[in-house]
């Protein structure tokens, strides 16, 4: 159907096949192929995914039409197969729909474990784990090649199940890396199930038969960590986001609310494993590109170290009271975000209902992707040097990572913005500024050219690298 009440029309776009769209036309790359067509048909363009009606946004201004002046009208998410499996029917905070319930739980999450004064509270676990993270690079300093991708996974993944799960008493980890990669993996994939759904249940793509085995590991899991705390709740001195939780079971959310929601243990499965997916993947992979970018741009790296010694000296490590003296680091974790966004499409938004924006129609229901790679890779929003890794580029422009510029959207805008920046974002700085101070990182000694560093890519709901960043770390500072 292209046209609306009143005759409005769709935004314009590509001719959609029958039955799958324009599915075929998303490739490997969809970000590279969706910019491709976004050159043709506008920065709100319509196609179909399968059955479904999506619109892609590809500038600055469209997404500031959809993220903040029509924000409450684009604040709900589709039913993904993948929120349905593993966060128990989308019970969670990050695929609930918009409504009373995602707004108590994005509350307490907030409040509970990812306010800035909380985040603040946990200087001393993100200072504990990267300072081991240091005493490890500086054993193997004498010239061993060092696995940076899985090191620097530990670190996140220790800080994120520390601060939710608190610390286990036999030190077991859980172990959530894997299946928290493999989680945003498929739930980034275009799936047949969620576009086309009398093809989807034949599962041509295998994902339905991934997801229901990471569904079921994740359950064991919880349940397993659900059952100590229970066991230890009387032990109130470190109480962790679970205490939180289990505190609140089978109590109303918010008796003033009309329909009073109630978390049970389904509830609070959803709501932890939506939370460590969500903080793993992301803080790592921004680390992980930054670091690789930094090697490749031995100018900036020396820069950027530069600017640490000037401010930290060769004598100490980096505390997290330094950051903020730190504005070459910030450039650079920005320039980081524009080349190599995190979520390239972003989390997708559902429309809530029928409304018309710049002159088009857009139906309810309809998917929204906000194709923030393309707006980072746009000339007219930046340079000609869109592909180059140039932080100085910050310097001329104040452009926030805050969600108030619209040129840059790494934690994106509105309703549903990313509720961990402020967690994001100080343990990638701490990690980074740390990592540079520490050490000079030298290339693997198969790699004789800092541009040959392989970059490939693996999409997801976060694109990750393919292939692990494998470095030399040498010992820099004094003592
Ligand atoms: C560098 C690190 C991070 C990046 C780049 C990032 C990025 C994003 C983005 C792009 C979204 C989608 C927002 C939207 O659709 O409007 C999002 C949502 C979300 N993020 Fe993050 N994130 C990061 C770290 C974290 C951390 C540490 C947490 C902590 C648990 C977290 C929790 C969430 C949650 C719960 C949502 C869903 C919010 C909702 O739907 O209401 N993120 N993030």
């Amino acid at each position: 159907q292209k046209h609306g009440k009143n005759g409005w029309k769709l935004p314009p776009g590509p001719l959609a096949l029958p039955i799958i769209g324009n599915l075929h036309e998303l490739g490997n790359l969809p970000r590279r192929n969706l910019q491709k067509l976004a050159k043709k048909y506008g920065p709100v363009m319509s196609i179909r995914l399968g059955t479904m009606p999506a619109i892609v946004i590809s500038s600055p201004e469209a997404a500031s039409l959809i993220l903040k002046t029509h924000d409450t009208s684009f604040a709900s998410r589709p039913r993904l197969q993948a929120s349905e499996y593993v966060t128990f029917g989308s019970k969670g905070l990050a695929f609930a729909e918009y409504g009373p319930y995602w707004r108590n739980i994005r509350k307490l999450s907030t409040l509970h474990l990812l306010s800035a004064s909380k985040t603040e509270s946990f200087v001393w676990l993100r200072k504990e784990e990267i300072g081991s993270l240091v005493q490890l690079l500086k054993l193997a300093a004498a010239g061993e090649v060092v696995d940076i991708s899985e090191k620097v996974g530990e670190v996140v993944e220790n800080i994120a199940t520390t601060m939710i799960l608190g610390r286990s008493k036999d030190d077991d980890r859980y172990h959530f890396k894997e299946i928290a990669d493999e989680v945003l993996k498929i739930a980034g994939a275009f799936n047949l199930a969620d576009y086309v759904p009398f093809i989807g249940v034949l599962d041509l793509q295998g994902l339905s038969r991934r997801l229901k085995k990471a569904s079921k590991q994740i359950d064991q899991i919880l349940e397993k960590i659900i059952a100590e705390h229970e066991l230890d709740s009387t032990n109130d001195q470190h109480r962790d986001f679970v205490d939180v939780l289990l505190l609140l079971k089978n109590k109303p959310l918010n008796p003033q609310d009309e329909h009073v929601y109630m978390i049970d243990q389904t509830n609070i499965k959803a709501i932890l494993i939506d939370l460590i997916s969500a903080a793993f993947d992301t803080s790592a992979t921004a680390v992980e590109w930054t670091i690789s970018e930094l090697v490749r741009n031995a100018r900036v790296m020396e820069k950027l170290q530069e600017e640490v010694q000037s401010v930290v000296g060769m004598e100490r490590m980096v505390e997290e009271k330094d950051l903020g003296e730190l504005t070459y680091l910030n450039m650079v974790v920005k320039e980081s975000f524009r080349l190599r966004p995190i979520g390239p499409l972003l989390v997708p938004r559902e429309c809530r209902e029928d409304i018309t924006i710049e002159g088009y129609w857009i139906p309810k229901k309809s998917r929204i992707i906000v194709n923030t790679w393309a707006i980072g890779h746009d000339q007219n929003v930046w340079s000609n040097n869109v592909e180059e890794f140039y932080p100085e580029r910050f310097m001329a422009r104040d452009i926030d990572v805050l969600g108030h510029d619209f040129d840059l959207l790494p934690f994106e805008s509105g309703r549903r913005m990313c509720p961990g920046v402020q967690l994001g974002l100080t343990t990638v700085r701490l990690i980074l500024a740390q990592l540079v101070h520490c050490f000079d990182l030298e290339l693997h000694p198969n790699e004789t050219h800092p541009k040959e560093i392989d970059m490939t890519e693996v999409f997801g709901l976060s694109v990750t690298r393919a292939n692990h960043l494998l470095l030399k770390p040498v010992y820099r500072l004094l003592k």
